[in-house]
């Protein structure tokens, strides 16, 4: 029950000259709801991608369950689900096809796939666009099905990266809610975001990175330490470009 559900030893990555990602450690306890935050380009995609296999680290490890993401890939994929950002889904699928399809590819059986798939359209509100082509789907209905597809096969730890973006509101609080009760129930979330509010309001424990560095980490108390955790991020990250102002743009 000690094991954490994700832990980050040192995690590095270069592109080119530029280092990405630079010597982050970082603990993610069980049962937390985990808000992952930075600035643009501070290395939120680049450090979930590499905790959950999809890019090969230049240094460190990650560890889900106890299991190491790149020694022991697949019994750690197994127990994982993900929402990955900017990566191509077999949109020629129809939303139910894509999600059957993840459900299978996971070696579950075809009428628990089934059940299942249904059970996800009907509570994201994709009922009606299930048989259309992924293509087709706006950008907000594609974060939805490709949210259904990480949660198929039950996995104790979804790791999403923004998984609000694009989202209406409505659809924002059913994919709370379904996080919570997930949460609630012993398992463990980890969301990339930018929008503070959201973070201190939904998640436990929040990690703030910028320039690919870890600036805070913990519960979002103990990390907002008595101000609003958007104070609190831009006292840590500073404010881009002084705060100026563009004079020809004013009327
Ligand atoms: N494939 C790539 N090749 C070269 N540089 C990259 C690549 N992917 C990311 N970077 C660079 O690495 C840094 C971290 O990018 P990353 O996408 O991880 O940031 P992020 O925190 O997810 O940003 P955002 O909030 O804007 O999505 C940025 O400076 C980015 O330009």
């Amino acid at each position: 029950m000690d094991t954490p559900a994700l832990r980050l030893e040192g995690l590095t990555k270069r592109y080119g000259g530029q280092l990405a990602v630079a010597d982050l450690h970082l603990e993610v306890p069980r049962g937390s709801f985990y808000g992952f935050v930075g600035p643009n380009g501070a290395g939120k995609t680049t450090s979930l991608s590499m905790a959950t296999g999809l890019l090969r680290p230049d240094g460190g490890r990650a560890v889900v369950g106890g299991l190491d993401v790149w020694q022991d890939p697949i019994a750690a994929k197994q127990i994982m689900g993900v929402l990955a950002d900017g990566v191509l889904l077999f949109d020629k699928l129809t939303g139910e096809q894509l999600v059957t399809y993840a459900g299978l590819l996971r070696g579950m059986d075809r009428s628990t796939v089934a059940e299942r798939t249904e059970d996800l359209l009907r509570v994201l509100g994709l009922e009606e666009a299930a048989g259309k082509p992924v293509s087709d789907y706006s950008a907000g209905m594609t974060k939805k099905i490709a949210l259904a597809s990480a949660m198929v096969h039950a996995p104790e730890l979804l790791v999403l990266d923004e998984p609000f973006e694009a989202v209406d509101p409505v659809s924002a609080r059913t994919i709370r809610g379904l996080l919570d009760s997930f949460v609630a129930s012993g398992g463990t979330v980890i969301v990339s975001s930018h929008v503070m509010d959201l973070v201190q309001r939904m998640c436990s424990h929040v990690g703030i990175i910028a320039e690919g560095q870890l600036l805070a980490a913990g519960t979002v108390d103990e990390v907002r330490g008595g101000q609003d955790l958007e104070s609190r991020f831009v006292e840590l990250v500073g404010v881009e470009g002084g705060g100026e102002e563009l004079s020809w743009l004013r009327l």
